[in-house]
């Protein structure tokens, strides 16, 4: 096994995914479109906003006050024409400012006088005396963007704020990229799913969280099953033998196991890739934890990580290569790396890298928030990751307190 730097084995997930890429793409509604990636540019057909509005419920008006205030079908007809000289209607608040009104006029700054059959509309004494100034309270058409404009990036992950921005462009239906689907496949004869386990078991980490973690790297998990430290039916479990109907396979088929990524009697994973002729892209990671990590290609051409069984380690290396997997199927960049500084200092390691979730603090000396490792990184501890804002990305050679290193963002 010839283990990758940290950084190789994320580049080569990303090429692998990438290299992978769906060649089709989904049609969804867009209340099913929540949480994909855009697979084109959203180009809005019309102005945002469409027509020139009020901001304020209260009267358009055109010249200087006062103003004769139209009412009934008056009112209607000149908010078709438009309005002549001297002359007001009311508008609510988003309603459409008819030609000719050159501001609005807020309610709180209007009195109507009636006289006769017909109504007059005079500043308030309390109006400020500038008011109404022109413009005063319309919002124009296009103030957002002109129509013909790029409101969403192709590659954008929908959100919900982004399924408002395209309504609010007149769509109905976007093209989206379609989800990435991935196969669970958790090994381990010690692992149990329900109560407190008795010593020498553990309770299952993966059930409970891989599934959500999915979903926040824009995932789908689609099967789900547990097996045993046995050769055969994890061969079965990873469709690597014909007794098993396989399953249709598509391009952004991921395959994840957890456990069994060692040498011990326990472990199959590496011995029945290789067996299978599978094609190893990574074989162990310089990094800890997370060490013995690995991605291949399988024989059919899915794309398949092998996540250690310690709980840290596995949902570390799951930041490692299935997120830029899940980013190539994407379409998506390598999730960025930014740079944080270290409020207290973390050992060396017999590895190139170490990984270590942490904490934003923020001291009363500094205006920039420094970042506190966990005290709990021992490779099955998760109480640590659980209340991470990030994940630092430190030298195998240690930095001191003060020291700036390279993190990640967690997806989830
Ligand atoms: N002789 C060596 N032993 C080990 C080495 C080594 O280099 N030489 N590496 C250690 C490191 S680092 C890791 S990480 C683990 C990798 O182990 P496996 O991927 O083979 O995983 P298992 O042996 O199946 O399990 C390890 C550990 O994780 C617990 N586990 C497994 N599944 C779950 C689950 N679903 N929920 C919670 N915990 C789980 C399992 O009970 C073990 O405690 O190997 C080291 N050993
Ligand atoms: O690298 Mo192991 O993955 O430390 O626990």
């Amino acid at each position: 096994m010839t283990r990758s730097s940290w950084s190789d084995a994320r580049s080569i997930a990303h090429a692998a995914g990438a290299a992978q890429q769906s060649d089709v793409v989904d049609t969804l509604a867009l209340s099913e479109a929540l949480g994909h990636v855009l697979a084109a540019p959203l180009v809005s057909p019309i102005a945002i906003p469409h027509y020139a509005s009020s901001a304020m419920d209260g009267w358009a008006v055109a010249g200087v006050g006062p103003w004769t205030l139209l009412t009934g079908g008056d009112a209607e007809r000149a908010r078709s024409v438009g309005l002549g000289d001297g002359v007001a209607v009311d508008v609510l608040t988003g309603g459409l400012i008819p030609a000719g009104a050159e501001a609005v006029l807020q309610l709180e700054h209007g009195v109507v006088e009636q006289s006769a059959g017909s109504a007059r509309l005079h500043l308030a004494p309390s109006a400020p005396s500038e008011e109404p100034r022109p413009g005063r309270h319309i919002r124009p058409a296009g103030t957002e963007s002109p129509a013909g404009s790029t409101v969403l990036d192709a590659g954008t992950r929908l959100g919900p704020v982004h399924l408002a921005v395209a309504a609010g462009a007149g769509f109905d239906r976007v093209s989206v990229m379609p989800l990435p689907r991935v196969r669970l496949v958790l090994t381990g004869d010690e692992v149990v799913t329900s109560g407190v386990p008795a010593p020498g078991f553990v309770r299952d980490s993966f059930g409970p969280s891989l599934p959500g973690v999915i979903a926040s790297l824009g995932g789908v998990v689609t099967s789900s099953v547990r097996v045993g430290d046995d050769a055969s039916t994890t061969a079965d479990a990873l469709g690597l033998t014909s007794a098993v109907g396989a399953p249709a396979r598509q391009q952004r088929d991921l395959v994840v196991t957890t456990g069994g990524t060692g040498d011990s009697r326990a472990d199959h994973v590496r011995a029945l890739l290789r067996d299978a002729g599978a094609d190893f892209l990574v074989d162990g990671v310089d990094v800890r934890p997370g060490g013995p990590a690995l991605l291949a290609r399988l024989p059919d051409g899915r794309l398949f990580v092998g996540l250690p069984g310690n709980p840290l380690a596995a949902l570390l290396t799951v930041l490692t290569l299935v997120h830029p997997v899940l980013a190539g199927f994407q379409g998506l960049e390598l999730p960025a790396l930014r740079p944080a500084v270290l409020a207290s200092p973390v050992d060396g390691a017999r590895s190139g890298t170490v990984l270590r979730p942490y904490r934003s603090v923020h001291d009363a000396d500094s205006p920039t928030p420094h970042a506190e490792p966990t005290p709990w990184h021992g490779a099955a501890m998760l109480r640590g990751l659980a209340d991470a804002d990030g994940v630092l990305v430190c030298p195998g050679s240690g930095t001191a307190a003060g020291g700036l290193v390279p993190s990640l963002d967690l997806p989830w």
